[in-house]
């Protein structure tokens, strides 16, 4: 953890440079041939890579992007970066309601987790906002500090300034969690 020295936006209380992990699971490759009702017209794996290391960049963070289509892959990812990293988000996409051991070993990092998904997976999938299937219960949400859902790639942006005003405001990560 390093310190810009700036003021990075104006909406921080500190200039501490964190690094932020953003982890896309399963088929999260293939955006650009989703569902573009839950997706967006314009979704691409790339384009959603630029955008959270942009959104990273404008908030004074180092954003490193994990994509993977293996969980095995996910799990070595997140045991070798635990060390340099401050926090997580994670779209657990097609591991979402299926994986125990994805959100062990971020619980075992004691780092903050953020869970992120595109659709609102508890909404029913007759609702604008709702999974292609669903609704569908996260193995990750009891596991993670937070979520958010349902604001399509919004849902980075906001799952992204929340963890970083968080690890600025000392007294939120600082409890206990045991
Ligand atoms: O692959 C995905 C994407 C998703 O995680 C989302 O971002 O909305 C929702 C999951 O239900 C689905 O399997």
């Amino acid at each position: 953890m390093t310190t810009t020295g700036a003021a990075v936006t104006g909406l921080r209380t500190s200039d501490q440079r964190y690094t932020i992990a953003v982890i896309d699971g399963p088929n999260v490759s293939n955006l650009a041939r989703r569902s573009k009702r839950m997706y967006g017209p314009n979704a691409s794996a790339e384009g959603l890579g630029k955008f959270v290391l942009e959104w990273g960049g404008r908030l004074g963070v180092d954003v490193e992007r994990f994509l993977s289509n293996h969980e095995g892959a996910i799990l070595e990812y997140i045991h070798e970066s635990s060390d340099r990293v401050d926090g997580y988000l994670v779209n657990p996409a097609g591991l979402t309601t299926t994986s125990h051991s994805v959100p062990f070993a971020l619980y075992d990092t004691g780092r903050p987790v953020v869970e992120v998904h595109f659709a609102n997976i508890s909404a029913s999938a007759a609702t604008a906002r709702g999974p292609v299937i669903g609704p569908g219960v996260s193995t990750f949400t009891p596991l993670v500090s937070g979520q958010v859902m349902g604001m399509r790639e919004y849902s980075y942006a906001g799952a992204l300034l929340s963890l970083v005003l968080a690890l600025d405001d000392v007294t939120f990560f600082g409890a206990d969690p045991e």
